[in-house]
């Protein structure tokens, strides 16, 4: 029998957990940063790349690869894994939120959201049942239920509305993904920014015994002290000993500040966007290498990187061929950004290990 999904916390210091989730597919170290690979590909990165900066999960999209080439055919060319030459864990998302923020003509109901493609506007429809269906036609490791991410700021009714649609989804969900040894499906929390829904949310989900849990209806544009507030809130009513995941964050100043309340899992499409837009993470800061000043720079971005992309080219270089709009740009800098953020997780479950998280604080992301 495959080996079962297993998360273990090695170490802790004060809410911060250094853990590691056991998977068939490879084990993922915690707190994890995971790329975005929305259509099965990391943009402008080699998968080989993604794994040599230190990546062991990345994220893949329902909503998009449903889209385009369609689930049936990636099951078919034996999944997204075989697909894009990944054979490490992948983690879907369900298609809602990406359903509510890109398509057309969408229509939310008990059973499900009917919507038209932003691609081709064919009409289709996405239940609890369809999207986990479709994340295991993608053979997909870790699976999130289907929810409704209530866009903020909104009335307390409205957010009530979709955070109790989003538990009965949950149940379905459930259901419909049954026992399947070696992979997992995780409970998305809703509530907004309300205290009394989060906790709501938060117990419901943990009564459903699931093998972990993601934090939703967050990075959606509130503030950092709200969004922080509601980990304060959410994370104490999840259990101790399952993963946690905080959707879509974020900074490298987010992403500490919610490893310090108990976030074990981050996602964000900000280095490989920034990358592609000529913006790079440094240890200094970010550099906008489109900025004329880089032009006759011989420095590279950070001499003591292992990151050839950060200590063999110059800014110079980087400028030129950002300004000149060549690929290699968009590959370097991604290159780049996807290596300080690895770091910097890195530096975080070492910290935590050596108990120096919470004393060194903001320090660890220069
Ligand atoms: C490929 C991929 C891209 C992005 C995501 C996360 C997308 C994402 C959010 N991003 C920012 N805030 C977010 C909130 C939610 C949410 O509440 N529910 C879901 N299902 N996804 C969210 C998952 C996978």
């Amino acid at each position: 029998m495959a080996k079962p999904f297993s998360f273990k916390v090695l170490a802790t210091d004060g809410k911060a957990r250094r853990g590691v989730i056991d998977m068939p597919r490879g084990e993922i170290r915690t707190p994890a940063f995971m790329p975005v690979g929305t259509g099965g590909t990391v943009k402008a990165m080699y998968m080989d790349q993604v794994r040599g900066v230190g990546a062991d999960i990345i994220l893949g999209n329902t909503y998009h690869l449903m889209l385009r080439p369609g689930a049936e055919r990636v099951a078919r060319l034996g999944g997204l894994h075989e697909f894009a030459r990944w054979p490490q864990p992948i983690l879907t998302d369900s298609g809602g939120f990406q359903v509510m923020s890109l398509s057309k003509l969408r229509k939310l109901t008990e059973k499900g959201v009917t919507f038209r493609s932003h691609i081709d506007g064919a009409a289709y429809e996405m239940s609890p049942e369809r999207s986990i269906e479709i994340q295991g036609l993608l053979d997909s490791d870790i699976q999130m239920q289907l929810d409704e991410c209530t866009a903020l700021p909104a009335e307390i009714k409205e957010i009530e509305r979709a955070m109790e649609l989003s538990l009965r989804w949950a149940e379905r969900c459930k259901t419909a993904f049954g026992d399947q040894p070696g992979k997992a499906m995780f409970g998305i929390v809703q509530g907004g920014d309300n205290a009394a829904l989060r906790v709501r949310s938060a117990q419901a989900l943990s009564a459903m015994n699931l093998k972990g849990y993601a934090v939703g209806g967050l990075a959606v544009g509130e503030p950092q002290a709200v969004m922080l507030e509601m980990l304060d809130i959410t994370c104490p009513e999840l259990p101790d000993d399952k993963p946690r995941y905080l959707m879509g964050v974020g900074t490298p100043d987010d992403i500490l500040k919610s490893v310090a309340r108990g976030i074990d899992m981050f996602d964000c499409v900000m280095p490989t966007r920034a990358g592609r837009h000529g913006l790079a993470y440094t240890r200094r800061g970010k550099v906008n290498l489109r900025n004329a000043r880089h032009a006759d720079d011989p420095r590279p971005l950070d001499e003591e990187s292992d990151c050839p992309a950060a200590r063999d080219y110059s800014r110079a270089y980087l400028h030129h061929l950002v300004r000149s709009q060549e690929a290699l740009g968009a590959m370097l800098l991604t290159w780049n950004n996807l290596s300080y953020y690895q770091k910097l997780m890195q530096d975080m479950r070492a910290a935590i290990e050596a108990q120096t998280f919470e004393a060194r604080g903001a320090e660890i992301t220069e």
